[in-house]
């Protein structure tokens, strides 16, 4: 076996892998994924599980009939997270850990640290991280809503070099290789642009969420990192053998060249923006100027109610998403500065406090 060249990976499992007959976690994929995680960790490379099914695993403990409402599907996440974890634990002859996270914890910069905290301390005490998203508590506003797309958050946060997203085909196909016979895998992506998402069907199993879209997506969110990024079988021991073996068993998505800053990448793929100021003319009218930041009396109108650090999005008055920032006034502020507009309140405001946006908090995003 030769010696692999990652240090820390995530590994994400689909749900059809943990209870492929939809009754119950079952070990006949596990094992193999369990004994690729001992091989890998044998090998010093730090491993973060991202396992989904929990919804799958609990489904036989209620009647067929009532399975479908939200509720149920909560219930049935909390009852099967803990015979999925029951699972995993068995496998393993260190110890593993519990993390069930939101979208709400991922986007708050304070309680993203305190994930990333958490994840870096449990890798240096051999402790190995299962994750899976708090279907429980998530509403529409709070929810990830997929996997695909919680392990490339995680990935990112956990500054992870490799994620390998294992699912029930062999990778990215140009079409849907469960609806067209003639469907041709794609071994490498280089760039991700409209003709790959064109490929990505939705899910054809029972119990998968997303489909190909949402493995996009994540390798999108993970390449742009510098996350070199895996689409594999996880039904076949080939795969895990390949993978140990230095090559590759399914589609890779090679990384950005030159990846984004961690803070850049948090706010460009994570953070919501909980409200948007627009501002006057381009980009570079407003952004570029000589601060290199946007002033006070550069803004045109404020929507939605924002705090100091929350993240916004600048928006030019032609409606461009211009980027993604960390606001330095609150929306209450900036509303009282735009209807103030003929004081030389702005000019104070700005000379005390500095601008509403600075150079260092923003993250531009592709002009559409
Ligand atoms: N272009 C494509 N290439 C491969 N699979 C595709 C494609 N388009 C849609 N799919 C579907 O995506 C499914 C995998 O996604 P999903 O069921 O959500 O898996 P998981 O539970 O592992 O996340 C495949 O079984 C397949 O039906
Ligand atoms: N959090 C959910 C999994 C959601 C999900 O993305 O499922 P999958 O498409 O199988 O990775 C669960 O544990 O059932």
């Amino acid at each position: 076996m030769q010696k692999l060249k990652w240090q820390r990976i995530v590994l994400k499992v689909g749900s059809a892998l943990i209870a492929p007959d939809q009754d119950g976690c079952r070990s006949r994929y596990l094992l193999t994924i369990a004994q690729f995680i001992v091989s890998c960790r044998s090998q010093g490379i730090e491993v973060i599980l991202v396992s989904s099914g929990s919804v799958a695993a609990g489904a036989h403990l209620f009647p067929k009939q009532e399975q479908r409402s939200v509720t149920m599907k909560k219930a049935m996440a909390a009852a099967g997270q803990t015979e999925m974890m029951t699972m995993w634990d068995r496998f393993f002859d260190f110890p593993s850990a519990q993390m069930l996270l939101t979208h709400g914890d991922l986007r708050d910069r304070e309680r993203y640290n305190s994930i990333r905290d958490t994840v870096f301390t449990l890798l240096e005490h051999g402790i190995l991280p299962i994750i899976n998203e708090n279907d429980t508590v998530t509403t529409d506003e709070l929810k990830v809503g997929d996997n695909d797309n919680l392990s490339a958050m995680v990935a990112a946060a956990a500054d992870a070099d490799a994620l390998m997203i294992f699912s029930d085909v062999d990778g990215l196909y140009d079409k849907n290789p469960n609806l067209h016979a003639d469907a041709v895998l794609l071994p490498e992506i280089d760039t991700i642009d409209d003709s790959i998402y064109a490929m990505a069907g939705c899910a054809t199993s029972a119990v998968g969420t997303g489909g190909m879209k949402t493995k996009i997506e994540a390798a999108e969110k993970a390449t742009s990192h510098g996350i070199t990024t895996y689409i594999l079988n996880g039904f076949k021991d080939e795969t895990f053998n390949r993978l140990l073996a230095g090559e590759n068993p399914g589609t890779i998505f090679t990384p950005y060249e030159k990846p984004m800053q961690e803070a850049v990448h948090w706010m460009t793929h994570t953070a919501n923006e909980q409200g948007e100021v627009v501002v006057e003319g381009s980009f570079d009218d407003s952004l570029a100027g000589e601060s290199g930041c946007i002033r006070g009396d550069e803004i045109v109108a404020v929507h939605g109610e924002f705090g100091v650090g929350d993240t916004i999005l600048v928006r030019s008055d032609d409606g461009t998403r211009l980027a993604k920032a960390t606001a330095n006034y609150s929306s209450c502020l900036l509303n009282f500065i735009a209807d103030n507009e003929q004081s030389d309140f702005s000019e104070k405001m700005h000379d005390s406090l500095g601008p509403v946006i600075s150079e260092k908090d923003i993250a531009l995003l592709e002009k559409s």
